[in-house]
């Protein structure tokens, strides 16, 4: 699903910041993504799914390399991958209904209402469906912002610090959320500080933990 051969990212006039970092991620997978801040753990998602492109080496995502893919496959490959941003990246204007599908308005697809509320019911947001962003908490937030990231059925889901503003509680049901994805099949990678939050998964699903760590990419050991 995502393969990294001896990929590496500087951004420009900077040190390198990600070196050398092979690693496959094989279909149906759940892994976590750790290390400091600042590490580059949203860099290396950002790559994932070509918002930036390596500097040296290369990805291979969905099966096609990131090297020499024109555009349009880029656009297409991109489809099938649901992102989940740190700063969720609504349009404060639109309702979270209209948001949430976005993605597929984009891709030029008309939304089909009962599969939009179905999808705003399993994130336990129906009641807020006409809610604008600004309005939402937190959580609602996180949950809108999953929402979105599924609503063209991709497989493959990048969560960036999903978790990040809510409560344990809240958590856990986010985690809850991106556990039934990949039961469902899908490949995840979430990035992600938490560690209890990475234990709590472990009871769940073989999830694997990645630690970038003076910027080479490590599998952390099992007692994480
Ligand atoms: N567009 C950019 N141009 C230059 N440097 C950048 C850019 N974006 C990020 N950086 C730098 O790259 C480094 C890694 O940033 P990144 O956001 O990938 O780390 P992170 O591990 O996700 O951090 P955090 O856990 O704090 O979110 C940081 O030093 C950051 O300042």
């Amino acid at each position: 699903m995502i393969e990294l051969e001896a990929a590496g990212y500087t951004y420009r006039g900077g040190e390198p910041l990600l070196r050398e970092m092979s690693l496959h991620l094989p279909p149906g997978s759940f892994h976590f993504l750790t290390g400091p801040s600042g590490a580059g753990k949203s860099t290396l998602l950002k790559l994932c799914y070509f918002e930036l492109f390596p500097t040296e080496g290369d990805i291979r995502i969905l099966g096609r390399s990131v090297r020499g893919m024109s555009r349009d496959d880029i656009a297409q490959t991109r489809r099938r991958i649901g992102v989940v941003h740190q700063d969720c990246q609504f349009l404060d204007h639109l309702p979270l209904s209209e948001n949430v599908a976005l993605p597929l308005k984009v891709a030029g697809k008309e939304p089909e209402p009962a599969n939009l509320r179905e999808l705003l019911g399993w994130v336990g947001l129906e009641r807020r469906a006409e809610a604008l962003p600004p309005e939402l908490s937190g959580g609602e937030r996180q949950r809108a912002a999953l929402a979105r990231a599924v609503v063209m059925a991709p497989d493959l889901i990048l969560a960036d610090e999903p978790t990040g503003n809510v409560d344990w509680d809240m958590s856990l049901r986010l985690l809850q959320l991106l556990v039934e994805l990949n039961r469902m099949g899908k490949t995840v990678l979430v990035a992600t500080h938490d560690l209890n939050l990475i234990r709590a998964a472990k009871k769940q699903v073989p999830a694997r933990v990645l630690r970038i760590a003076g910027a080479r990419l490590q599998l952390a050991g099992a007692d994480l």
